[in-house]
């Protein structure tokens, strides 16, 4: 069904499974798990974001990206954290929805 391919991930408790290559960054951040809430999803790429300094230091709420798996997975080189809906449409890409 297309809710596998794009879950409704907009409520925080909703559980989702990341797929391979986004599951490895997760894991880098500190996950343990395979299914997340998209609560804990977000905290853990904002740590992935704050331990490889992807931020930039001039403007934090932009974060560089091309050099980086979290470019290749979220398929942009850069982008800012004032556009929740846009980073949702490219993270949700990188996940299915886990029936709960
Ligand atoms: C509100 C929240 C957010 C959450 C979801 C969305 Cl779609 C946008 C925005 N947010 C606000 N700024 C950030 C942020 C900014 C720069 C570097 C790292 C995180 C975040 C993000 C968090 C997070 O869990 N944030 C906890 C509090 N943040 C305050 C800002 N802090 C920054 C302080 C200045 C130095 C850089 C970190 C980090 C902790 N998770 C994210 C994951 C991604 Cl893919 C993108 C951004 C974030």
């Amino acid at each position: 069904a297309d809710t596998e391919l794009c879950p409704d991930t907009s409520d925080d408790n909703k559980l989702v499974r990341p797929k391979v290559e986004f599951h490895s960054l997760l894991q880098l951040a500190g996950a343990t798990k395979d299914v997340f809430t998209m609560k804990e999803v977000m905290f853990y790429l904002g740590q992935y974001i704050i331990q490889k300094q992807l931020y930039d230091q001039k403007q934090q709420h932009i974060v560089h990206c091309s050099q980086d798996a979290l470019g290749r997975v979220l398929g942009v080189d850069s982008f800012s954290v004032k556009e929740p809906r846009v980073l949702f449409a490219m993270i949700t890409k990188n996940l299915v929805a886990v029936k709960s």
